[in-house]
């Protein structure tokens, strides 16, 4: 006779905890006493405690071991917002997510929390205090949101109650922090290259940037209250910093942390977009022949010259959920944690 074991619910897999937001919930879990299971395509750390499965999220059975006698499964992979390659996009984050379902099913997980992304519901226009009953984006941007919103509904639909399998959706919006390979070092190789010189609309639009640890937190409130009788089952949460900031000034106040002088100069937000779109359509025309990269990419620029904050609200009423480190503070910790990007390093 087989005996299985009752998973224990402080054993859990992050899959895509090799990465950015990953390894900071892999650290908070591990600090609060969890036994973790990595799954990624990478290894890019080592943590006691933490065993590392690498693999495809795609593939099934690379993915059932890591997944054993585990109860609860955070699912933070993707690939990264700036490719622009729509089959792999579609493949990971839609198919992927099936798989990550089935594997699930199949190794009697009962909880997933998803990472998804606030992003779901942008179109490249103004979006105020954005609350989770917004409509999906009906044209998505890019195919990095495009396929985010997919996702998220898979997850969300495969939430039963009934057969013990509960689920959750947690939106971040403009995670930032020490080890973010995307914003910091971004904005600083642009300043580098002198193209941090204009204000790219009136400078006026309001936005949210999220400390990686706010967003470990939310990820966090939301497994552990992730229960039969929680109203979070099946449901989507914005998770922000709940400080919206002028877009220009949290850029500049990165940039001149760092050494490097803020934006000054104003350009028209539809100028911009319109040279980004062109920019764009030229990339694509030519891209058997050059492959280049613009810095100004039409979702870029829409970011950077709409509002776009949300209401956490609902995450507040739900789990309890409050920011647990400030914007200002946040600033300085990740401008203190990127010294070799600081001007002349
Ligand atoms: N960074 C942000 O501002 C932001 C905001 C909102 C939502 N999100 C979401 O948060 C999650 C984590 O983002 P991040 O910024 O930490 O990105 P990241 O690129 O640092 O981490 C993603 C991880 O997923 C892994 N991965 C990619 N494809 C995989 C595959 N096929 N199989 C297994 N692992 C795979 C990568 O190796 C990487 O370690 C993503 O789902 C992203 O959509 C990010
Ligand atoms: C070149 C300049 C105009 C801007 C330089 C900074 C940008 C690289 C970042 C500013 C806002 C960021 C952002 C994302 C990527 C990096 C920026 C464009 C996301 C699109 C990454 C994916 C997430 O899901 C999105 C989210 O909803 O949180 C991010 C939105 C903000």
């Amino acid at each position: 006779m087989t005996t299985r074991v009752r998973p224990s619910s402080k054993r859990c897999a992050v899959i895509g905890g090799s990465g950015f937001l990953g390894r900071h919930l892999v650290e908070k879990l591990a600090d609060k006493g969890y036994t973790v299971s990595v799954f990624d395509i990478r290894q890019s750390y080592e943590l006691p405690g933490v065993t590392f499965y690498l693999g495809d999220l795609c593939d099934k059975q690379a993915l059932l071991p890591a997944l054993r006698d585990v109860s609860l499964v955070f699912h933070c992979a993707s690939p990264a917002p700036g490719a622009d390659d729509r089959a792999l996009f579609e493949r990971v984050n839609i198919s992927g997510t099936r798989t990550v379902i089935q594997a699930c099913h199949e190794a009697g997980v009962q909880k997933l929390v998803l990472t998804s992304s606030a992003s779901v519901v942008f179109e490249g226009t103004d979006i105020k205090n954005g609350k989770e009953d917004l409509p999906y984006a009906k044209k998505p941007i890019d195919f990095y949101t495009l396929t985010k919103i997919q996702q998220e509904k898979l997850v969300l639909e495969a939430c039963d109650k009934e057969n013990g399998f509960l689920t959750v959706a947690i939106r971040p919006h403009g995670i930032f922090g020490p080890r973010d390979p995307q914003l910091v070092p971004i904005l600083v190789d642009t300043a580098r290259r002198g193209k941090m010189k204009f204000i790219i609309g009136n400078g006026s639009n309001l936005v949210d940037f999220t400390y990686v640890e706010n967003v470990v937190h939310g990820h966090v409130l939301a497994a552990e209250r992730l229960r039969p009788e929680s109203p979070i089952c099946g449901q989507a949460y914005h998770i922000t910093n709940d400080e919206p900031v002028f877009f220009w000034d949290f850029m500049s106040q990165i940039l001149v942390g760092l050494g490097y002088n803020a934006p000054r100069y104003h350009l028209p937000y539809w100028l911009v977009y319109g040279i980004a779109l062109l920019l764009w359509v030229l990339t694509v025309l030519l891209r058997p022949l050059v492959s280049w990269k613009p810095t100004f990419t039409p979702m870029r620029v829409a970011l950077a010259g709409t509002h776009h904050y949300y209401s956490c609200a609902r995450a507040k009423q739900d789990m309890g959920y409050q920011p647990v480190v400030s914007l200002k503070d946040a600033i300085m910790l990740t401008v203190e944690s990127y010294p070799h990007l600081r001007q002349g390093a």
